[in-house]
């Protein structure tokens, strides 16, 4: 076969297929902050075409890429599609314009010249040629999921020499990591994934220090699956796991409810309320809430019995603690003994927050002497920034965030430990090192995931002998109100600074500082959503009085700039 007849073979195929997925009349798609979103059965064109622009970015690479069917936290009837980079991160930025481009394509003509002309530009041979691409699927639980996979496989199989992997229904995180390790040769499967979480938390667990208050800390934690894939995923998981009492309520199950209706991760925190299916029965228990596609994850607790009310415990605290602990066994690792012969092993520990966190919770890891740096909203960036650190912990305060090791950290911190093995085996230095290691393991280094996430905060706090109230103690939240303002053009607000500053309309900044001046411990931002048609305006100050009024002074003068 001549590549010319090739090359034609593979612009039918895309004619014929693509005339069998028509963009739905009057809508337009944008890859936002996480992908592709809309109500689900508006959707089989743009998975159609997200599949081609995995098998691109495969063809791109030279590698497994990973496309997911979810719509995170939103409805039921809402869907969406994502897809993972080889080394299980989010897809590259630099292609999210043809991947929107693609999506909104009007007609198969059109889309097989954006085609075309893209894989020309990126120097991607189309048609086969031996070459072939190899894309990992996952989905969710909703009731579109299925159909909606079938889109993604057509989408795949209009590209010569492509192959779908069907790795079934999903957390996010799972098919991340499934992306990730498939690129390292190493076994991508569901069950190696359960296997290495439970024998990474079952190290940490064994090596927690005797005779700290562990005995006061409660082993039993409820979570809140959101009725999603998390809840039904953290029931295979804990049959394998000892030391910990897991409660599941919300998993999914027939009858018990809704996904993320009035349950959830979002709801909890943005609504500061338990989930349905938690009341009276629950004050004082330590509890957890994942969203509906099990990457983001934040605690609770309910504080009086007369009430709704909840402590909650944001991704900032969880931040917070992962951050001591590592710093801690850091120490330890490097501490000089008696003779002073341990070779310090150096690394640079940084922390990775949006403008968002709580400026509390910025405060006090400054205080321990952390290097804290914000990025953009949007797990991409801080994501990127974290791996710039040996090791990197980012979250954001909605519970999204994991810790990231770097390959060639890894590897020092491996033959350190393989050396403690033999000159000071059981060591302090040596359990460090261990310990160390085991949370590379659990927490997943592709992206932010509940269930590790749950399992690592679990074993911290049996580790630091910390009961909730504890963990809770660690720095009081500063009072913060978070608006939404509708405008014309939301982007007619450019920020700078991690969207900290307004660049413009010219004169909103100044106006803006104008108010946080009247406010004690004042501090506020606006930004337009990447999610959403709106302004975000976020506030803090030292009363909730004052954040809100902070909040709501500010809405005003966005609304006469942009109204
Ligand atoms: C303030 C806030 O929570 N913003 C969220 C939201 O982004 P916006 O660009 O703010 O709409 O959705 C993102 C994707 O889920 C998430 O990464 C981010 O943290
Ligand atoms: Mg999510």
């Amino acid at each position: 076969m001549t590549s010319e007849f090739m090359a034609k073979d593979q612009h039918l195929l895309l004619l014929e297929s693509s005339s069998h997925f028509p963009l739905p009349h009057g809508m337009t798609f944008s890859y936002g902050t996480a992908g592709f979103r809309a109500v689900g059965s508006k959707l089989p064109s743009t998975v159609f075409r997200a599949g081609i622009v995995a098998v691109l970015r495969s063809l791109k690479t030279g590698s497994a890429v990973g496309l997911m069917i979810t719509a995170s936290h939103n409805p039921i009837l809402d869907n969406g599609v994502k897809i993972a980079d080889p080394d299980g991160s989010m897809m590259t930025q630099h292609w999210e314009p043809f991947a929107e481009a693609l999506a909104n394509a009007p007609n198969p003509q059109s889309l097989v010249e954006l085609v075309f002309h893209f894989t020309k530009e990126e120097g991607i041979s189309l048609g086969g040629g031996g070459t072939c691409a190899e894309i990992l699927l996952g989905r969710d639980t909703r009731p579109t999921g299925e159909a909606l996979l079938e889109a993604a496989k057509q989408g795949i199989k209009s590209i010569v020499g492509a192959a779908a992997l069907d790795m079934g229904i999903l957390t996010t995180p799972q098919l991340h990591w499934m992306v990730m390790n498939k690129n390292k040769g190493m076994k991508a499967s569901e069950s190696v994934y359960f296997m290495q979480l439970s024998e990474s938390f079952r190290c940490l667990m064994d090596m927690v220090p005797k005779g700290t208050r562990k005995d006061c800390v409660d082993s039993r934690v409820v979570v809140d699956g959101a009725n999603g894939v998390g809840g039904e995923k953290l029931e295979q998981l804990k049959k394998l796991l000892i030391g910990i009492d897991i409660q599941v309520r919300n998993s999914g199950k027939q009858g018990e409810g809704v996904l993320n209706e009035g349950v959830g991760a979002d709801f909890v925190q943005k609504e500061k309320v338990a989930p349905s299916g938690f009341g009276t029965k629950d004050v004082g228990e330590r509890c957890a809430t994942f969203d509906g596609d099990a990457d983001r994850l934040v605690y609770f607790r309910i504080s009086s019995s007369n009430c709704n009310g909840i402590d909650l415990v944001d991704g900032d605290k969880i931040l917070s603690l992962f951050a001591l602990f590592i710093k801690e066994q850091l120490h330890i690792l490097n501490k000089q003994g008696d003779e002073g012969t341990n070779n310090v092993l150096v690394t640079r520990l940084g922390i990775v927050q949006t403008a968002y966190a709580n400026g509390a919770s910025t405060d006090f890891l400054k205080q321990q002497g952390l290097e804290v740096v914000l990025t953009p909203t949007g797990v991409k960036y801080l994501h990127k920034k974290a791996a710039e650190c040996d090791v990197g912990i980012y979250f954001e305060a909605n519970g999204h965030g994991t810790i990231l090791f770097s390959e060639e950290y890894l590897s020092k911190l491996q033959k350190k430990c393989d050396d403690l093995a033999c000159h000071s085996p059981g060591s302090e230095h040596h359990k460090a090192a261990l310990r160390l290691l085991a949370v590379s393991k659990l927490i997943n280094q592709a992206v932010g995931d509940a269930i590790s996430g749950l399992l690592l905060v679990e074993v911290v706090l049996q580790h630091m002998g910390w009961s909730m109230q504890d963990w809770i103690d660690l720095y009081n939240d500063l009072p913060s109100r978070q608006l939404k303002v509708k405008v014309a053009d939301r982007t007619a607000i450019t920020t700078t600074h991690a969207e900290t500053q307004v660049l413009e309309p010219s004169g909103l900044q100044e106006a803006i500082d104008s108010e946080i001046a009247k406010y004690h411990k004042g501090r506020c931002f606006v930004r337009p959503s990447g999610t959403e048609d709106i302004i975000r305006v976020y506030a803090e100050a030292s009363s909730q009085e004052a954040a809100n009024a902070l909040a709501k002074s500010v809405s005003r003068h966005v609304d006469h700039f942009l109204g």
